[in-house]
């Protein structure tokens, strides 16, 4: 996010592939070296399953080929289709990896971290917060936002009536295994205490599912 000359616009671009892009961090700081950063921090085994559902979603045929990420998770570099949808599902999810190359072009104070959980059950709090952080005027983001029961999400509410985000956000699939997420909790395992270790040496708020995750690997 980036405020220009006219201090009363504020230009906003999100997309969920340039943390991991080796090239992104660069590329901003060259053209937006003042830029506001905002990364949602999502427990990456969910993030990684919501991943390999998106390619689903989209007839990826590899993904569809494949049946379960579980088949997915198992690829060597020799079956280089898979590994490449394996690396693409698990990549984003290592935080710390990704943000010391983002530390390198921009300071932690230009950073907010949103917890993804908090995001999706208290929206209105985190938006108020991000708003605040960001300097923009105050807004009563709980009088626009309602939980929606049959998208199980909140949505945006305009003249009373929920409007929820189209149907490729919030898709209705079935649960991981536990299994499964066994398995990606151990992938997962290093990386997410490094994330502990980061959040918490720069006082910076540890979410729920961190907490979790690295109370259990100990
Ligand atoms: N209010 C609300 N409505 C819909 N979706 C919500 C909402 N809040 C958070 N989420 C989560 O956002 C995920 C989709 O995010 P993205 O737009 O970055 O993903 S994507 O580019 O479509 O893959 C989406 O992931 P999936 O559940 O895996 O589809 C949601 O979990």
């Amino acid at each position: 996010m980036s405020k220009f000359s006219n201090e009363t616009t504020v230009i906003f671009e999100k997309s969920a592939t340039y943390f991991d892009n080796p090239s992104a961090a660069r590329q901003a700081a060259a053209m937006v070296p003042h830029a506001k950063l905002v990364i949602i921090l999502q427990n990456p085994t969910q993030r990684a399953y919501s991943w390999f559902q998106h390619l689903i979603a989209h007839k990826d045929p590899i993904a569809l080929s494949s049946e379960s990420l579980d088949v997915i998770l198992n690829a060597t570099s020799s079956e280089s289709a898979k590994f490449k949808i394996r690396q693409r599902c698990l990549s984003g999810g290592r935080y710390v990896h990704h943000l010391d190359k983002w530390l390198e072009h921009f300071s932690l104070q230009q950073i907010h971290f949103i917890d993804s959980d908090e995001l999706r059950n208290e929206p209105a709090k985190v938006l108020s917060s991000l708003s605040k952080w960001l300097d923009l005027p105050e807004f009563p983001f709980e009088t626009h936002i309602r939980f929606s029961p049959s998208k199980g999400f909140h949505c945006r509410l305009i003249n009373g009536k929920t409007k929820c985000l189209g149907e490729s956000k919030g898709r209705k699939y079935s649960e991981m295994s536990q299994e499964l997420r066994l398995k990606l909790d151990e992938i997962f395992a290093l990386d997410n205490s490094a994330l502990f270790k980061f959040l918490r040496k720069n006082r910076l708020k540890i979410p729920d599912w961190l907490e979790e995750a690295v109370r259990i690997t100990v």
